[in-house]
């Protein structure tokens, strides 16, 4: 199973991400604790292992900076947390080749139902939480999950206390932001033993 670390903001979590190895980590654009501008993002990135893939978040942005985002390889993949409608998905298609997680804040089964045939390589199913876009620290129901056609990352809440079930949904990747925090900084120790556990290792 992949694994994405999600909300990094500093040099040194940049640096832990690179000696835990996740498959991709996340940029946050969006309005949140979390956000980093474009300026910061591309030092990180050019600070980040090869074979790491770089995802930026987004909530209703333009999709003319996504793309450029894009095209200046700062991130690899483009997360869209905003319910963004089918009319925004085409026009960001039309601007990016880039691979898309769509998020989808998981209430009842019909929330995932109502987006499968949105163009769109992976859903990412998070929390519905009032107020929230994401990032919120809390996990949702996972037997709403059902069948999901598409390869779906995980979010919402994980931890390391939670990793053992999350790691038998069938997500495609599981990832993860507040819990790999402490004290609302990224957390070296904690990176670590989530990698550990996803790829079957002692922690
Ligand atoms: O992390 C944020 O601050 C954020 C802000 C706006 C949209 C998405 C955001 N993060 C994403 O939320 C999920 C769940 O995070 P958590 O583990 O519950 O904290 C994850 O996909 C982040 O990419």
């Amino acid at each position: 199973m992949k694994l994405k670390f999600c909300g990094l903001t500093r040099k040194q979590d940049i640096l832990a991400a690179n000696a835990a190895r996740p498959d991709y980590v996340g940029f946050v654009f969006a309005d949140s604790r979390r956000r980093v501008t474009e300026e910061q993002a591309a030092r990180l990135r050019a600070q980040l292992a090869p074979g790491i893939q770089a995802v930026g978040v987004f909530v209703n942005d333009e999709p003319e900076r996504i793309a450029a985002l894009v095209n200046a390889g700062v991130i690899d993949l483009v997360q869209l947390h905003g319910g963004e409608n089918r009319a925004y998905l085409d026009r960001l298609r039309g601007m990016t080749g880039a691979q898309v997680l769509y998020a989808v804040r998981v209430g009842a089964y019909a929330d995932i139902e109502r987006v499968k045939d949105y163009p769109v390589e992976f859903l990412l199913l998070d929390a519905s939480i009032k107020g929230v876009c994401g990032g919120s620290g809390h996990t949702f129901d996972w037997s709403l999950i059902g069948a999901v056609e598409k390869p779906y990352f995980l979010a919402g809440g994980l931890n390391e206390s939670n990793l053992p079930l999350a790691l038998r949904t069938g997500a495609y990747a599981l990832d993860l932001s507040s819990g790999i925090e402490t004290d609302s900084v990224k957390d070296e120790t904690k990176m670590r033993r989530v990698a550990a556990l996803v790829r079957g290792e002692q922690p």
